[in-house]
């Protein structure tokens, strides 16, 4: 299919692995970068690297919305290495794979500075590209359903261009990563470097930030202090949310398998606003009000993935429901919170 660019002709050969990789005397682990590994889905990608004893994990973050505290339990430990580091800055370490997750992904943080946002995205991307091409790994970009913008096709496919807006106050984190994509593509046609894109769809789990803005973190904390839950006019938005274990489930598969993608990596139910504040209220606070209050520009207004390519591709389909996973992010929340279940 056009959206798998792995069959594209003119590519060249990738570049070589390091030659320890061939060594008859020295097994050296796997070694992966995770950049952005201290934060939400990054460490719980982490985690899932390091339960396997044959990997090294790598991490980079700059800690503007990660934090070490995610990573807790693997500090110290001698497969796991971290490094405070800016993506927009050059790295130079020996890897065999990139799993490449370092942005802002709330709303509410990239918009507040936007320039680093896209800069992030633009400068963040060649970086690691570079360091693929020089050390001849294979790099995993997570891309996002925002490359679909306020889509006009529903549910999206792989192969829908998208309605984005150039310059909306939401382009630094969708046109930054629709050119963290093309660099991709880019990369892999001139400099024959092995990638996979993953377009992630909303995504939610324990250790999201509480106050992040997004919506599950907002209406569970909001659910567990008694405050009204905020729907933003009209309420009949749609999502679709992925628990979080199923994303990296799906990230590991794309980077093991033999697809570059971009492939769609989400949960196809889709829930209006409204109805995923009734559920947070009945599950967590029936005696919590729901209330309106303003949008923000650009919302998109309905968002479903399309996952048959990740299906017939990677053999991937989520398996956690929205009714199992918010108790899940619940018991987090509430430890965090310090608010126990009566
Ligand atoms: O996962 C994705 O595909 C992308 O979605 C997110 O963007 P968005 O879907 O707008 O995420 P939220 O901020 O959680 O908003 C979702 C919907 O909930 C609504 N919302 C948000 C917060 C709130 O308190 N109440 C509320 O009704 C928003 O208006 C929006 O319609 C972020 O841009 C990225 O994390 C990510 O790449």
């Amino acid at each position: 299919m056009a959206s798998n660019g792995d069959k594209q002709s003119g590519t060249k050969p990738p570049p070589p692995p390091s030659p320890l990789r061939n060594s008859k005397f020295f097994q050296s682990n796997m070694r992966i970068l995770v950049t952005g590994g201290a934060g939400f889905i990054g460490s719980h990608l982490v985690d899932r690297l390091m339960e396997n004893e044959k990997n090294e994990v790598i991490v980079v973050d700059n800690y503007f919305t990660g934090s070490k505290d995610n990573l807790k339990k693997w500090i110290g430990h001698p497969r796991f290495e971290l490094i405070r580091h800016d993506v927009t800055e050059t790295l130079l370490v020996e890897v065999d794979q990139i799993y490449h997750l370092a942005c802002p992904a709330s709303p509410i943080f990239y918009k507040h500075n936007p320039v680093k946002t896209i800069k992030t995205n633009v400068m963040g991307t060649l970086n690691m590209l570079g360091l693929a091409k020089r050390v001849g790994a294979r790099i995993l970009l997570t891309s996002t359903s925002e490359v679909y913008g306020d889509p006009l096709v529903h549910p999206q496919p792989e192969t829908y261009w998208g309605n984005v807006n150039p310059i909306g106050v939401r382009s630094c984190y969708d046109e930054g990563k629709r050119v963290a994509e093309t660099l991709m593509f880019d990369y892999h046609r001139q400099h024959g470097i092995e990638i996979r894109v993953a377009r992630i769809f909303n995504t939610y789990g324990p250790r999201m930030n509480i106050d992040d803005g997004r919506v599950v973190s907002n209406f569970i904390a909001q659910a567990l202090r008694d405050e009204p839950l905020t729907v933003q006019a009209p309420g009949t938005q749609t999502r679709s949310f992925c628990f979080v274990s199923d994303m990296v489930d799906g990230l590991i598969r794309l980077m093991e398998g033999e697809h570059t993608g971009p492939i769609n990596i989400g949960n196809p139910g889709e829930f209006t606003m409204l109805e995923l504040a009734e559920t947070v209220k009945e599950l967590i606070n029936p005696k919590v009000k729901i209330i309106s209050v303003e949008n923000t520009p650009d919302d998109p207004r309905q968002r479903k993935p399309d996952i048959t390519t990740a299906m017939e591709l990677l053999g991937w389909e989520p398996k956690v429901k929205l009714r199992e996973g918010l108790p899940l992010m619940e018991e987090d929340f509430r430890l965090r919170l310090g608010v126990p279940k009566n």
